[in-house]
């Protein structure tokens, strides 16, 4: 990184620079005379030291990470012959983040921040063309930032559901029960569950493997999916336990809704590949309602004991 020529001396001209498009005046033109031209070789950092300063690219390419402690690459600028960098640094007074790296051998010209501020004070040109620049600035920033929530927005919800069923797992439950409760005793509305627990399950895993097992699940939980309203919710909180949640549903209702999966299952088919149909799955299922006073730990409790008295009375059935 080796200065080899003032800007006066070199062979680039004030016209070529961007932020100095249509503010070429002699003034401007004489103040960035004696401004240092620097060499910097492919591949080596702009080292900018603890001060901020105002580069421009002559020739060759600079690549820009927004941060230099940033771990990622997404978002690097290229900068290429005319446009600048380090404006924002420069006109707020801070440090320059930016690790800024030659893609090629460079030449660029280096502004110190007090001839900035003196160019702006001397010309409307650059300072409007700056204007422009942090402006364009501020809405490549934003869209940045629109793209990266809706990449945060899209891994909380992967995370939020179960990779071999595709319904909502443990943790959305965890997150969301308690809501749907406080919403249900705040609103008086009824908020039931429906537990289901597949019957004898370690033995068709025992019998078909454990591929046949997954299928079952799979089908067991389209099963549920497909049967609710679209204001209910189908949750994979086990191993082999799946769950309805069904806001603003008194008990009777979540009953009937429980007597309806119970039948589908029965009938559903379970197929891990096309050559060999298996025997359908029954489950056991427990129903319970959010009782006054109650929070969701004791509406799970109920519905656990209600689906453990299924279990007893012989599985394949609802019990309330
Ligand atoms: N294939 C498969 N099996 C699972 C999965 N998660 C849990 N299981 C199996 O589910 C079985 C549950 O067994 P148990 O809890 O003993 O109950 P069960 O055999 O269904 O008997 P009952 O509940 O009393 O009717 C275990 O064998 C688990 O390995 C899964 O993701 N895929």
């Amino acid at each position: 990184m080796d200065q080899i020529s003032t800007f006066g001396a070199s062979r680039y001209a004030v016209r070529d620079l961007q932020l100095f498009r249509d503010a070429d005046d002699p003034g401007v033109v004489a103040a960035l005379a004696p401004c240092a031209v620097i060499k910097v070789a492919a591949g080596a950092r702009v080292e900018d030291g603890l001060r901020a300063r105002l580069y421009i690219v002559l020739s060759g390419s600079l690549e820009v990470a927004p941060d230099a402690h940033s771990v990622d690459d997404s978002g690097t600028t290229r900068v290429l012959p005319g446009e600048s960098v380090g404006e924002q640094a420069v006109l707020d007074d801070a440090v320059n983040l930016a690790a800024m790296t030659a893609l090629e051998d460079c030449e660029l010209l280096v502004i110190e921040p007090e001839l900035v501020w003196q160019l702006i004070d001397r010309s409307n040109g650059l300072a409007r063309n700056l204007l422009r620049l942090l402006s364009f600035r501020v809405r490549a920033a934003n869209a940045q930032l629109k793209r990266r929530q809706k990449l945060g927005e899209f891994y909380r919800q992967l995370s939020l559901n179960d990779g071999l069923t595709g319904l909502y797992n443990r943790a959305w439950l965890n997150e969301m029960l308690p809501k749907l409760a406080m919403r249900a005793r705040q609103d008086g509305s009824p908020l039931s569950i429906v537990m289901v627990d597949l019957d004898h399950f370690k033995r068709f895993n025992d019998t078909h493997g454990h591929i046949a097992g997954d299928a079952a699940l799979s089908s067991a939980a389209g099963v549920i999916r497909d049967s609710l309203r679209p204001s209910d919710f189908a949750v994979r909180y086990g191993g082999e336990e799946l769950m309805a949640v069904l806001p603003d549903t008194p008990l009777g209702l979540a009953e009937m809704v429980a007597e309806r999966l119970a039948e589908r299952l029965r009938t559903a088919m379970v197929f891990p590949d096309m050559r060999l149909p298996l025997p359908h799955v029954t489950g056991s299922f427990g129903v319970a309602t959010l009782a006054a006073g109650d929070d969701e730990h004791a509406l799970m409790a109920a519905a656990d004991a209600a689906l453990y008295r299924a279990k007893q009375a012989g599985r394949d059935r609802v019990s309330v």
